[in-house]
């Protein structure tokens, strides 16, 4: 079912109208790398959003599941990790990846970890290019590209099916087995036309590649083509991934919603944060549509080995991620705040190398906060 929706966000997703005065528990899981820069520089942010405006609260826990902990602890979560963050109504996580642990066995490790089993099927990734900054594609003007990726996540490419016979022959084989249910594809297909129907152009591209996929992926076409019946007023298309690509590239104002499969999503997104301009702006929201188990945000970026440590990691993409975590709370004006406060201050041309300036990360996180200051005592503070 779609989510049962009180408040429209600019991304789609939807929140719960809040009655009286909220307070809110987040489990902060920093993880590795910039990770753990990026996630204190999202706490001081929310801190002081929520003191500034004095109309919700916000309680933090951290919690040390890193790479580190598994160095010392042979695991990245403990036995009762899921009961622990289930208690939370959100969390908010930074990035898993460290040099001298295999990638698989860290992404499967934590971010999986947690997403599989809290049900966060829905990987909600919007895109488009914040004042101040620009795209790398000429003639690509700021709201030409405006975009929100819906990803499955939970099954497809990273469903886990597989395994390696004949360890050490020369006759070895491994396999990686893509799953496609029925279940998993209604799910994020009536979650993506939803998304779609919520924003003013009502459009959605399903992403597929069922010429070459004949099983999986025909499937995937056909459970879109049977949810689409259920939303007539969404104009919707089918585009084969390669050829999303150079859409993406050379008519990025002709998308507008997209939803596709765990690794193409993964994949394209990656391409929509740098077409923005920086992946280091880009937010990620792994949302439980049902409620039922908190959503967990997070920068769609790793634990980036190569600027770890040296103060400069982008903190945008925190931010954006938990803006989005508020919308999703119920605060949507806290979140519109939050964002304009973003914006200013990167049309302010105080911005990380990334993007072309020379601010530390705390440099832009000091600002965020002073712009928040300015904005929450505005008299005209609704002009968010
Ligand atoms: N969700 C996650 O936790 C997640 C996501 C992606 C990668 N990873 C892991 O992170 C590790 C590194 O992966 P990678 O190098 O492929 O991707 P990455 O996102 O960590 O880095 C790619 C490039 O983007 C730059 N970059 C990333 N975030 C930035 C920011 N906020 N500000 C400025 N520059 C930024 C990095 O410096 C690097 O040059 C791997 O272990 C990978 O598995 C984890
Ligand atoms: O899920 C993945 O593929 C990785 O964690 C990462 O690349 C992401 O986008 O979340
Ligand atoms: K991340
Ligand atoms: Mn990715």
């Amino acid at each position: 079912m779609a989510p049962s929706a009180t408040i429209t966000a600019t991304n789609g997703t939807t929140g719960v109208a809040a009655p009286g005065r909220q307070s809110y528990n987040i489990a902060l899981i920093p993880g590795d790398g910039i990770g753990i820069e990026v996630i204190h520089a999202g706490q001081v942010v929310l801190q002081h959003l929520a003191r500034c405006l004095d109309t919700f609260d916000l309680k933090f826990e951290e919690f040390e599941w890193s790479s580190a902990y598994y160095k010392k602890h042979g695991r990245y979560l403990p036995d009762d990790a899921l009961d622990q963050v289930r208690k939370f109504n959100a969390i908010l996580f930074g990035a898993v990846g460290a040099p001298d642990v295999p990638d698989h066995i860290s992404l499967w490790g934590l971010r999986l970890a947690l997403c599989q089993p809290l049900q966060q099927y829905a990987n909600v990734r919007p895109t488009r290019i914040l004042r101040g900054t620009t795209s790398p594609l000429s003639n690509c003007a700021r709201g030409d590209l405006d975009w929100v990726i819906v990803r499955e996540n939970s099954e497809g490419e990273y469903a886990g099916h597989g395994g390696t016979s004949h360890i050490n022959q020369e006759w070895s084989v491994a396999t990686e087995v893509s799953i496609f249910t029925q279940h998993g594809c209604e799910r994020i297909m009536r979650f993506a036309f939803s998304t779609a129907q919520s924003r003013p152009r009502k459009k959605l591209t399903v992403v597929t590649k069922s010429n070459a996929q004949r099983n999986g992926m025909v499937f995937w076409d056909h459970v879109a083509a049977k949810v689409a019946k259920e939303f007539p007023d969404v104009e919707w298309d089918k585009m084969l991934v390669d050829a999303m690509t150079t859409r993406m590239v050379l008519k990025p104002s002709s998308i507008d919603t997209i939803v596709a499969t765990n690794l193409h999503a993964d994949i394209l997104s990656d391409l929509a944060a740098a077409l923005a301009g920086s992946i280091g702006i880009a937010p990620t929201s792994n949302l439980d549509p049902t409620r039922k188990n908190p959503s967990m945000f997070e920068p769609i970026h790793g634990s980036a080995f190569d600027i770890t440590g040296l103060g400069v990691a982008n903190p945008v993409a925190t931010f954006w991620t938990s803006a989005e975590m508020l919308r999703w709370l119920g605060q949507a004006e806290a979140a519109e705040l939050l964002m304009l406060a973003v914006e200013n201050v990167t049309e302010g041309g105080i911005k990380t190398q990334d993007l072309g300036g020379k601010s530390k990360t705390v440099e832009v996180t000091e600002a965020v906060c002073k712009e928040i200051e300015k904005l929450a005592s505005s008299p005209s503070k609704k002009m968010y």
